[in-house]
């Protein structure tokens, strides 16, 4: 089953009645129920966009109904065993956490007190119609993802680490946080009693959109544990009240809602990555970005899962709107295999020495977790199967031609595309029939190293561009020479090190990483998503003009106005107080100005300034004057890319040698300059480079 995505359009809030309503829900044929989502092209007001789902809720939809509808009929399936996932997603001031959490009222409940009610419900009804054989045990867990951390909203605000508590990968392919704390509960009176306190917990905060915006990603999993006769069931739904994006020029962010932002923004995006990889069937799918995707493994959990999209009616959320509805209609096309929980026999704790309801600590439990265990099983049915044992897929209907991108000036109707990529598995195949039809070429290494690193660049284009689904064809196209396996492994230790964990914790990967998934929404023609990308990586590059430019050109494409100098120079300050306060260890960059002098703008260059009265070496190459000798050596190195070079530099360890030359491979992606550095402005603009950093290496250069 793919994932089940529906979206709802909220109703106007008062303050919202004079505005001009652009999102409306739309039908197949008169007689069946709402399944499209209908706005207005904003480059071409006069036509309309149509987005397919599920199923689609109006303004008047009540909390009840969307209830009845979407979730309730999963509730017989928690209880078979199947794991239930429902999140809401959208943008901030959209109705996530009003659908998820609802108001106090009986009719304004939202989906978690409902589905609460409903566990215990129909868990009472199973003891009873059982005679008692059956106990059913409900202990719920709680916690928040806050600017990339984990914090237990069940334990009270002062027993928080700096750090939060960390995620662990178990045997069966779930993440779990480690240390947890798990509570029973025996009926709604206790939910509510121990959720109202949690929520207190929760990190909420006002913007100028939404005077009750929730700033960290909710997570309520409600574990179910059914015991017959010493076997025991487990199962779990989990409720999640996703943070919205938002747009810091529209919310009028202060400098610490800025970094609280980026945290979100960031999660959220990778969200929106990890669909389109799920969707494009790439082998890597970029989960662990963010712990928000970690934890959601959206496509590998191996139950039911409901996406609700949120959407506000109105203009000024248009291009918002259309990125979510964007995001969430290609969600639609991930299909999840529902594998349900296996029935384990197990020595449930005796009642006089079991947990009762109170606190009880998640025990770190061994890899190999008694419960649940589907790896071995699911292999093993895989296996006999012979089916992959990944739990996802996507739909690949071969047979169909492509549906062409939407294109200005056309009304789309998002039905799944047809893929062309392939199964994670048959591609797996397909390229290592690649790799076997090799060893021809692979003899014959006579490439020069401007050939290779030509070749190379090419080819980490298409991997960053995500077009290695296409290159993993087990014949080379005509034409094209294969390469030879020594290139192959430095393009797989590039893009290792771009997914890898290295480059999670550094903010400069980061931004190279908005910058490249920009690229790639560029090239599948989707400019505000583009633009959103782009914009995401203007605080890890302020006052770069290239980068202004392109979000400048985006902008006017989209017919919108041009970027707000104040908004903008607000987003730098913010994200340099950031750095320099060390506030969020997450997002830190290394110091050191950002902007080239010919690129900086002359009020966000303070930092530049001081940093520059400082450097008496040769100041500047990038004018008509010739560098001298020592300059072009220095840049002659870090051109080189030659990591045993730039490592022979005064003050370049291994990992800044290995930054600057990975810096320099993904500018080339950008740049049109073809990622050479011209001037040692230019090179103290880089990420890193800033500070006493290459006056060091200048200084420190022996000259024959
Ligand atoms: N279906 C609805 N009916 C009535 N009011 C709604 C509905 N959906 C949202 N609202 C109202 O809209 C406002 C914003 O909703 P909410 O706080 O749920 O947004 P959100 O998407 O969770 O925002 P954030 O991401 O900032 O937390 C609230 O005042 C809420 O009561």
């Amino acid at each position: 089953m793919s994932v089940r995505v529906v979206a709802r359009i909220r109703p106007l809030l008062e303050k919202e009645l004079d505005k001009d309503v652009i999102v409306r829900p739309d039908r197949v044929d008169p007689s069946s129920p709402d399944t499209i989502v209908k706005i207005p092209n904003p480059k071409n007001e006069t036509e309309e966009f149509s987005f397919a789902f599920n199923g689609v809720y109006d303004q008047e939809t009540t909390q009840e109904a969307l209830f009845t509808r979407e979730v309730q009929p999963h509730l017989k399936s928690l209880f078979q065993g199947y794991d239930v996932t429902i999140f809401a997603y959208g943008v901030t001031g959209t109705g996530k956490t009003h659908t998820m959490r609802g108001g106090m009222k009986l009719a304004d409940r939202g989906v978690i007190p409902r589905l609460l009610s409903g566990v215990f419900r129909r868990g009472k009804k199973i003891a009873k119609d059982s005679d008692g054989q059956t106990t059913v045990r409900v202990t719920l867990s709680y916690y928040e993802i806050y600017n990339d951390k984990v914090f237990d909203l069940l334990e009270p605000p002062e027993k928080r680490t700096l750090s939060g508590l960390p995620l662990r990968a178990e045997a069966n392919g779930r993440t779990v946080v480690a240390g947890l704390s798990e509570r029973a509960c025996e009926d709604l009176r206790d939910f509510e009693k121990l959720y109202i306190e949690a929520n207190n917990n929760r990190v909420t905060a006002a913007t100028k959109l939404n005077a009750h915006s929730s700033r960290s990603h909710a997570i309520l999993r409600v574990k179910l544990t059914q015991t017959t006769d010493g076997n025991v069931l487990e199962s779990t739904a989990s409720a999640i009240d996703l943070a919205g994006s938002e747009d810091n020029r529209r919310t009028d962010n202060g400098k610490e809602r800025l970094v609280e932002s980026a945290a979100i923004n960031k999660s959220l995006f990778v969200l929106s990555q990890c669909i389109d990889a799920i969707t494009r069937g790439d082998k890597r799918i970029p989960y662990r970005e963010s712990k928000m995707t970690r934890i959601l493994s959206l496509g590998q959990n191996k139950g039911i899962t409901v996406m609700i999209l949120n959407l506000a009616p109105i203009r000024s959320y248009h291009l918002d709107t259309l990125s979510s509805l964007n995001v969430s209609s290609r969600a639609k096309r991930i299909e999840v295999r529902e594998i349900e929980n296996e029935v384990v026999f197990k020595q449930f704790p005796k009642s006089n020495t079991g947990p009762v309801a109170g606190v009880v600590r998640q025990p770190l439990r061994p890899l190999a977790n008694a419960h649940n265990v589907h790896n071995g099983n699911m292999a093993a049915k895989a296996a006999e199967a012979n089916k992959p044992v990944k739990a996802f897929s996507v739909y690949t209907d071969k047979a169909k031609p492509s549906i062409p991108r939407p294109t200005p000036g056309t009304s789309i109707s998002l039905v799944p595309r047809p893929s062309t990529s392939k199964r994670p598995l048959e591609y797996e195949a397909a390229s290592r029939q690649a790799k076997a039809a090799r060893p021809a070429t692979e003899e014959k290494i006579t490439m020069s190293a401007a050939e290779i690193e030509a070749m190379v660049e090419k080819k980490v284009s298409e991997m960053l561009a995500k077009r290695t689904a296409a290159a993993a064809s087990p014949q080379p196209a005509p034409g094209q020479p294969d390469i030879s396996e020594a290139v192959q492994k430095r393009l797989e230790a590039l893009e290792r090190r771009i997914e890898g964990e290295d480059w999670r914790e550094d903010s400069k990967s980061d931004g190279l990483r908005c910058l490249l998934a920009a690229r790639q929404h560029k090239e599948r023609g989707d400019d505000a998503a583009a633009l959103r990308a782009y914009e995401m990586a203007l605080p890890y590059f302020p006052g770069q003009a290239k980068l202004l430019g392109k979000i400048a050109k985006l902008r006017s494409r989209l017919g919108l106005p041009a970027e707000d100098e104040a908004s903008q120079s607000l987003v730098k300050s913010g994200r340099r107080r950031a750095l320099t306060d060390g506030e969020d260890e997450g997002i830190q960059i290394e110091d050191g100005p950002f902007s080239t002098a010919e690129e900086a703008e002359p009020k966000t260059s303070k930092v530049k300034k001081l940093s520059k009265s400082k450097i008496t070496f040769e100041q500047s190459s990038s004018d008509d004057t010739p560098a001298s000798p020592r300059t072009s050596r220095l840049l002659e190195v870090v051109n080189s890319r030659d990591l045993g070079l730039i490592r022979g530099l005064v003050g370049f360890g291994a990992k800044r040698a290995q930054d600057l030359v990975d810096y320099l491979e993904l500018a080339t992606l950008e740049g049109d300059d073809g990622g050479r550095i011209a001037s040692l402005d230019q090179l103290r603009a880089l990420p890193g480079m800033g500070g006493r950093t290459i006056e060091r290496a200048y200084e420190g250069l022996t000259m024959a």
